[in-house]
């Protein structure tokens, strides 16, 4: 049984706060918000009043919002699985025909779109005068906050015609006095429905809800005996905890093939890998001098030990690693001989993407082809998949070290999308953007809209607007030469002159090969073979935007649609450790390779909307390379992010600079990329993005230290104004942090200058 409830109203009639309290307490409930159906603010029209049209349903992505309610129709099951929200155990076990579900869809436009009228099987309507209205709206903090004037300009005019016009519609709606107390409300709604629910002679489990139902002797038997399929169920999952928990402890015991075994956790999930153990190859010290993790204690046995020598000789040895995969040391995936991925959590969920709190389908495809993303740089590479309970799995960050920034993935769609039909729909995170009381979170299971649109645009499929021609893509043009020191970037065009055939030396062994060891011990000059380049203009030589200033500005939506917690091992950590993008705790001796840390992750995405191109700092021939990620650093500070208490804005976790190779991900229809990472031309044009997915190494703040509880995430691009733009008060994005253990909602991103 489906029962869809419309809890619509004016803005800040309380919808949001009585949607939570049901959610609370009704079985299977999941809920939507409109309000995560937002289109980015880029694309809201601004009236002629001045003011961004954020009240009329064309700034909503309304066909997103209604499918993503069909998502629910199709499967109230799965779709409740892949945002987080705890069904009652007995659907495990009841009928499909016997269970019940109920879908709450909340929000401020619900009744003036046709196609989404159609579904409701009981509709509420909250409103309060004018002054209260007002009133709570001025407390409020949106994503975008409210200019001066906006709420008489065009909130609450807007409020005034939509009801209108739903009035007009004959719709049965059963209207609630807002200024009641927040309890009376709910008594009233939640009386209301567990009436209307007993009349139509739906089921619930006496556990799950607060009321009595009438029931008979069958009725009690049938209970007794889904007590005792649920006890064994409980017996089952302690079983399989305590096996977990004893696994770490008898995987140092051993030694051997086949011992090694890669464990990492994403929300809550536990994933591992096991290899014959001769594809890891301990990390020795690096040139830099950064103090590795990796401890001479381990307890591993002879095999390992050769293997620490074997890396040895690597580190002294070219390595001959395509820049575009990661370490071959640390993925067991990238080589030939991987032989087993399985899932110890049976139903995995895959932790990017889509998401109790943010939400929308068009999400999903998109972070879930993310997150399935696998780098596989040898086509031989054979996967076999286990799921312990029949669900197919496919990998995804199986370490930390999926991808550097460096290696940032243009995939081919269809390739995702395949990967994405092969994940199940328990592939999701959870991540919650509700801007509610964070107390109130219950099992929200919000799907981002608004956001949606563009980001899928921009990260699922190739935008229409990116030209993704030879010299800038991934694979093509490398310049194998490099100019001499000099103070420029290095332009698309730079780069066709460097290497005019426009072809990569796919020779290895050179030294001029860009993966050679001795790339970047010989000096430029010996590197050079094409004409010098004329000296460094001002501005770094960029010929395209050097009037103006840049201004970059990070996407609060973006960062909040994929965070999660990944808990990955020591020894699978390396690069990142080199990077010093973990705590200090990480550095200590006394921690073993197989020791967890905890990373939460999150993506990023900055655009630069000035007028001039956004460069690094530092001339070209003083940025530094960073052999593990496979890129430069061109400026000190990109972008930093900390975990800070509410309170204090102290910081809690030690956070990081971001690691980060600038370059124009994406860009604006009509403008075209000219700065890309591979290419080693690092830049960020005007109405372009330098995306950072959530799966890519270091893309985290390492939260090992951290207990449970709320925080404020603080992401800040050019946080040292080293660049100079127009505007530096969009460059911090803030966001709300609830950190459970196995989970992160990240809400409430907003800029916060
Ligand atoms: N019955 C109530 N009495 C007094 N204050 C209330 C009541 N219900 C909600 N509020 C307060 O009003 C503010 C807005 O509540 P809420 O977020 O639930 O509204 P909303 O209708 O979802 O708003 P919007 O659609 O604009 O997001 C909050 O500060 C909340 O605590
Ligand atoms: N959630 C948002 O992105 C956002 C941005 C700007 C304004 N709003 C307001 O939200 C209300 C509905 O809940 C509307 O009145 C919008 O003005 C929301």
């Amino acid at each position: 049984m489906k029962y869809i409830i419309g809890i619509g109203g004016v803005t800040n009639g309380g919808k949001t706060t009585l949607t939570n309290r049901l959610v609370k307490l009704l079985p299977n409930c999941c809920v939507i918000h409109q309000d995560d159906f937002f289109k980015p603010p880029d694309q809201i029209e601004v009236g002629a009043d001045g003011f961004r049209q954020w009240d009329v349903i064309t700034a909503l992505d309304m066909e997103a919002m209604v499918n993503t309610v069909k998502g629910w129709i199709e499967n109230p099951v799965k779709f409740a699985r892949s945002h987080g929200v705890r069904l009652s155990p007995t659907v495990e076990l009841e009928d499909q025909e016997k269970q019940t579900h109920i879908l709450i869809v909340e929000g401020f436009l619900l009744y003036n779109y046709k196609p989404l009228v159609e579904v409701f099987d009981k509709c509420y309507y909250i409103s309060i005068p004018y002054e209260e209205c007002k009133r709570r709206r001025s407390t409020r903090q949106y994503t975008v906050p409210d200019p001066p004037g906006l709420f008489d300009g065009h909130v609450w005019p807007m409020y005034l015609k939509h009801r209108k016009e739903m009035e007009e519609c004959c719709l049965n709606i059963e209207y609630l006095d807002g200024l009641k107390s927040k309890d009376e409300i709910f008594n009233q709604v939640f009386q209301d429905i567990q009436n209307t629910l007993s009349k139509q002679n739906f089921k619930y489990s006496r556990s799950s809800l607060p009321i009595s139902l009438q029931e008979d002797t069958s009725q009690w038997n049938s209970l007794l005996f889904t007590m005792i399929k649920l006890i064994f169920l409980i017996f089952i999952l302690i079983h399989t905890w305590v096996d977990f928990s004893t696994g770490q402890r008898q995987l140092r015991a051993r030694a051997g093939p086949w011992r090694h075994k890669v464990q990492w956790e994403s929300n809550g999930q536990v994933y591992s890998l096991l290899t014959t153990g001769s594809q890891y190859h301990p990390a020795v010290q690096s040139r830099r001098g950064t103090q590795f993790f990796l401890t001479k204690q381990r307890a591993l046995g002879s095999a390992r030990m050769q293997n620490a020598s074997r890396a040895s000789d690597l580190e002294s040895r070219p390595r001959r690693q395509h820049p575009n995969s990661v370490d071959s040391s640390l993925s067991p995936l990238s080589r030939g001989s991987v032989t087993v991925l399985r899932s110890d959590a049976g139903s995995r969920r895959m932790a990017n993407s889509l998401i109790s709190g943010n939400r929308n389908q068009r999400y999903l495809a998109s972070f879930r082809r993310e997150a399935l993303a696998v780098n596989t740089t040898d086509p031989s590479t054979n996967y076999v998949l286990h799921g312990a309970s029949g669900v197919q799995t496919l990998p995804q960050e199986y370490s930390g070290n999926d991808g550097s920034r460096g290696q940032r993935s243009h995939e081919d769609p269809v390739t995702a999308a395949v990967r994405v039909q092969t994940s199940s729909p328990q592939d999701n995170a959870e991540i919650t953007t509700d801007h509610s009381d964070m107390e109130t979170q219950g099992v929200n299971l919000p799907l981002n809209g608004s956001k949606t649109e563009s980001n899928t645009e921009d990260v699922a499929q190739p935008s229409p607007s990116v030209e993704r021609d030879a010299t800038v893509g991934d694979a093509t043009v490398v310049p194998t030469v490099f100019p001499p020191a000099a103070s420029y970037n290095i332009t698309e065009e730079d780069a066709q002159q460097i290497n005019p055939e426009n072809t990569t030396n796919d020779n290895s062994q050179s030294k001029d090969h860009r993966n050679s060891v001795f790339h970047n011990v010989y000096p430029p000059s010996g590197r050079m073979r094409s004409p010098a380049l004329p000296p460094p203009a001002s501005g770094y030589g960029t010929r395209y935007f050097h009037n103006g200033l840049p201004d970059l500005i990070p996407d609060p939506y973006y960062i909040q649609a994929a965070s999660y917690i990944q808990r990955v091992q020591m020894y699978a950590l390396r690069c990142a450790a080199e990077e010093n993008c973990l705590s200090r705790s990480a550095y200590s001796p006394s921690v073993r390779d197989l020791d967890y840390r905890v990373l939460f992750r999150f993506p990023q995405r900055v655009k630069n909307q000035g007028t001039a191109d956004f460069l690094p700092v530092k001339p070209r021939h003083e940025w530094e390379w960073h052999s593990c990620h496979q890129h430069y650093h061109s400026m000190e500070a990109f972008s930093n992010y900390d975990l800070l208490e509410i309170s204090t804005e102290r910081k809690v976790a030690e956070g990081h600079k971001a690691s980060f190779c600038l370059e124009d991900t994406n860009c604006d229809p009509g403008v075209r990329r000219r700065y890309a990472c591979t290419a080693h031309t690092q830049g960020l044009g005007p109405g372009c993005y330098d995306i950072y997915h959530a799966n890519i190494d270091c893309q985290w703040i390492d939260i090992t230290d951290v207990p449970p509880g709320n925080y404020i995430l603080k992401v800040t691009v050019n946080p040292t104004f080293q660049v100079e733009e127009s505007d530096y008060s969009n460059n911090v994005v803030r966001c709300d942090v609830r950190y459970t253990g196995p989970y992160v909602h990240v809400r409430n991103c907003r800029i916060t200058g």
